[in-house]
């Protein structure tokens, strides 16, 4: 793009909507008295995702001013440079193109003079190719036994979004095959997830798009020492790496000089960001746990998502009324955070996936242009499995005094159908769903306390204000291609959100200072006086405190 981004606060919309925002009461009662269609009107098919945007803080003038804001600020023209291979990722010099990994062979792209299609597909026979070895045992280690468990060595993108999904899509794994996940520089995490393992039926899988990142690294030498250790005497040790290490990364140079096989290390590109990796070669540890079709079939439900996008006109475009909806109550009706609440355990680490998704990527205080903003960028994206967290902290979301935009996400068609007695256990599940949307929609007035009898002193205690606003999606059942779509729901709105703030969604530069600073800091934490003494005195006090307890 070679015009700057626009101050999306010297736009007609963004006046239009703080002036919205300065008279606005919201009136959830009202709104539905009021308008017999307005769940009709407000709520939107994208794939087999079922958006209700009836309950949240959208009315027809603020919707219009939304739209409006989108337009002013370019947001349509910037996807459309995404989806075609324009370097929008400006501070890296980078095309933006996860939407390419879940392209049909047959579509065609070319980008900076390669036909992108044919070379993600080619890594996708690959990587099928090699799961299928290892799911059908004619992939063994070195000492002929079948893999058992293969185990993740990676973190940020190259963990978030594969552990994610092997804990949603865990229906579908193959018997007998497990996979565990090793991201943290903590001894700690390596030695846990090593406990148990018969070092000849494992299989790890190094993932790092840089293979450069310390905590990757340094506990992939860490499961190298283990399996050479722990391997019956006498195995050669270059054969056991071979056998045991596969990577997958975009820099096979690096990989190689590791020590794995470059044959059995799967690319992917530059212009795939980490936080939007997991269907790229990162997802192999998926791909072997529930097989290639699978695996195909959630790319298939991210490219529907990735054509509503592109595709939908404005009004009925899902991605753009969501993002567009949270810089609403971002940037006009004060929200710091936004709460993703999965009715479904399986979906126990989306809301940890999305925090890397959508706070690495709108993260930022300045445009893509250097600029400074001066609006608020990012939310805080958090959340738990409902309904564990009826329990815990959704009592802040209805009585707190703080606004908590919160999506819920429910599936018609349990995982598990189980049944106690003649309750149905999932449709217990899913009304705690509907009750607690409505709750937070419509809350109690004090006279429906006191109708109940409530003493007069304990009314105000027991009253529940309402107007919390709430998305709901749903879909008939969490299969590998509604996953897909899910993703790529958050992708498109997290990008939308990016797009309005005119920010670079796809650099994170901000995590680089403190890696710098471990490396320096190093020496000073195993002792070296000279290095401890650049310290500032908090930090030198810290390392002391180390020093003297490490026993
Ligand atoms: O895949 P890697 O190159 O090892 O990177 C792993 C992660 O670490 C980095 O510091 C970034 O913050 C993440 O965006 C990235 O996903």
């Amino acid at each position: 793009m070679s015009t700057g981004p626009v101050d999306p606060t010297t736009t007609p919309a963004w006046e239009e909507l703080a002036a919205l925002a300065a008279g606005f009461t919201p009136d959830l009662r009202g709104w539905f008295d009021d308008d017999a269609g307005r769940t009709a009107s407000l709520t939107h098919q994208a794939g087999d995702l079922h958006v209700d945007l009836s309950k949240t803080f959208l009315r027809d003038d603020v919707l219009a001013a939304l739209l409006d804001l989108a337009a002013q600020t370019g947001v349509v023209e910037r996807r459309d440079a995404m989806f075609a291979g324009a370097h929008i990722n400006t501070t890296e010099d980078r095309a933006v193109l996860h939407t390419a990994l879940r392209l049909p062979a047959d579509a065609s792209l070319t980008v900076d003079g390669q036909d992108v299609v044919a070379d993600v597909h080619e890594v996708l026979d690959r990587v099928g190719a090699f799961a299928e070895r290892v799911r059908s045992g004619t992939w063994t280690g070195v000492t002929g036994k079948r893999i058992e468990t293969v185990v993740n060595i990676g973190i940020g993108g190259s963990d978030l979004g594969p552990v994610m999904a092997y804990e949603a899509l865990e229906p579908y794994h193959q018997d007998g095959l497990t996979c565990r996940f090793i991201s943290n520089i903590d001894p700690t995490d390596a030695g846990q997830e090593l406990k148990g393992l018969d070092p000849e039926t494992t299989l790890f899988i190094v993932s790092s798009k840089t293979f450069g990142t310390l905590e990757t690294l340094t506990n992939a030498r860490l499961c190298r020492s283990w399996l050479l250790d722990h391997l019956p005497a006498g195995s050669d040790p270059e054969a056991a790496v071979a056998q045991h290490f596969v990577a997958v990364s975009t820099a096979l140079d690096k990989v190689a000089e590791f020590g794995i096989d470059p044959d059995n290390a799967f690319g992917f590109w530059d212009w795939v960001g980490g936080r939007y990796s997991m269907d790229s070669a990162i997802g192999l540890s998926l791909v072997i746990a529930v097989g290639p079709e699978r695996f195909t079939e959630m790319l298939a439900g991210f490219h529907t998502v990735d054509e509503h996008f592109r595709t939908t006109p404005a009004a009925d475009n899902v991605p753009l009324l969501m993002g567009l909806l949270n810089v609403w109550y971002t940037n006009f009706l004060g929200a710091h955070t936004h709460a993703v609440l999965p009715y479904s355990q399986l979906l126990h680490r989306f809301p940890a996936y999305l925090q890397q998704l959508t706070m690495e990527s709108n993260g930022k205080g300045v445009r893509w242009d250097g600029t400074e903003v001066s609006y608020d960028t990012g939310e805080v994206f958090w959340g738990e499995p409902g309904t564990n967290g009826q329990h815990a902290f959704y009592q802040l979301i209805h009585q707190g005094t703080r606004l908590i935009p919160a999506d819920f996400i429910a599936f018609a068609r349990p995982a598990y159908a189980l049944a106690d007695g003649d309750t149905d256990v999932h449709e217990l599940f899913l009304a705690n769903f509907f009750a607690q949307t409505k709750a937070l929609a419509f809350g109690k007035t004090a006279d429906e306390v006191r109708a109940e009898g409530v003493a007069e002193d304990l009314v105000s205690a027991r009253t529940f204000p309402g107007n919390r606003p709430t998305t709901s999606i749903m879909a008939p059942e969490l299969s590998p291609g509604v996953l897909g779509q899910l993703i790529a729901l958050y992708e498109h709105l997290t990008f939308v959100e990016g797009a309005v703030w005119g920010i670079d969604s796809f650099d994170q530069w901000g995590v680089e200072l403190g890696k710098q600073l471990a490396q320096q800091l190093r020496p000073a934490v195993s002792g070296d006086a000279d290095v401890a003494a650049e310290q500032d005195a908090s930090t030198q006090s810290l390392i002391r405190y180390y020093q003297e307890h490490r026993g």
